[in-house]
């Protein structure tokens, strides 16, 4: 993916003024391009020793983990525009059973790391698992990990959600905006989201399909299923085409896990 046609125009401008491609490529690092799309507008204007960074590699690294994690069960539902997978049966019924009850213990409304005026762009209730003293959140926040083939200093905090009926999460992206405030606020520390693992707890609901329009995917929930896709390209530039849909619940309640992995680890 290109740079934006703004930010373009902005490396063009400072390199005819003079300024050098070393000074701007800490400035576009910072606003949450990745290397790739930097390289390809500052191009030879970069000095020799900065025409590589070892970036490349952890985002091709990041890209192949859970394919070389020796994952059983792990089958691809699309792999072109986007890397998104499901395992199914990752979590047994009872241990679907036990996050639920879990989760219905001390919900808050869910937030939104992106900013919109629509009052029901979210309207589901999050569950902050990770406050609970309960052995099996340390177990599966460990099976995750190991299935994305990841280390878990890359993750946040594992999370439940509870979708009422008429409850949505409109069509957005996991990954924090480039260039926005967004992306300033919550990649400040740790960095950009990179894969994305989310968990059915149940199937008894209507609706509340996870559609991802730009890849013609629809998916149903099913108790125990997980869902994981990568929000970045190999090369570690965001991937719209992960742009997904939690569709309202028509009837009963939906339950899922997620978990969001970034590109930097906890210290
Ligand atoms: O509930 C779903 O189907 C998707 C949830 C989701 O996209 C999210 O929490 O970021
Ligand atoms: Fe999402």
């Amino acid at each position: 993916m290109a740079l934006p046609v703004k930010w373009h125009q902005w490396v063009l401008d400072n390199l005819m003024r003079g300024v050098s491609a070393s000074t701007l490529l800490p400035i576009l690092l910072e606003n949450g391009f990745a290397f790739e799309q930097c390289r390809r507008v500052l191009g030879r204007h970069l000095p020799e020793s900065e025409r590589h960074l070892k970036d490349a590699v952890f985002y091709r690294k990041l890209a192949e983990a859970p394919l070389r994690a020796g994952n059983v069960g792990l089958e691809a539902l699309e792999s072109e525009k986007a890397q998104l997978f499901r395992i199914q049966q990752f979590l047994s019924a009872d241990e679907c059973q036990h996050l639920m009850r879990l989760t219905e213990h001390k919900l808050r409304p869910s937030e939104l790391a992106s900013t919109t005026s629509d009052r029901y762009f979210r309207t589901s209730s999050t569950g902050d698992l990770e406050n609970y003293d309960d052995p099996f959140i340390g177990e599966l926040n460990q099976r995750i990990a190991q299935t994305l083939g990841l280390d878990h200093s890359y993750g946040e905090p594992i999370q439940a959600q509870r979708y009422l009926q008429g409850q949505q999460f409109k069509a957005h992206t996991d990954y924090f905006e480039p260039a926005t405030d967004e992306y300033a606020h919550h990649a400040k520390q740790r960095g950009q989201r990179s894969w994305t693992l989310m968990i059915y707890l149940n199937q008894d609901c209507g609706g509340g399909e996870t559609e991802f329009p730009r890849l013609s995917l629809s998916v149903v929930p099913l108790q125990g299923m997980a869902l994981l896709w990568n929000n970045l390209d190999a090369d570690g530039v965001v991937n719209g085409n992960t742009l997904h849909h939690a569709h309202p619940v028509s009837d009963g309640r939906k339950y899922v896990i997620t978990k969001w992995f970034r590109d930097q680890a906890y210290e």
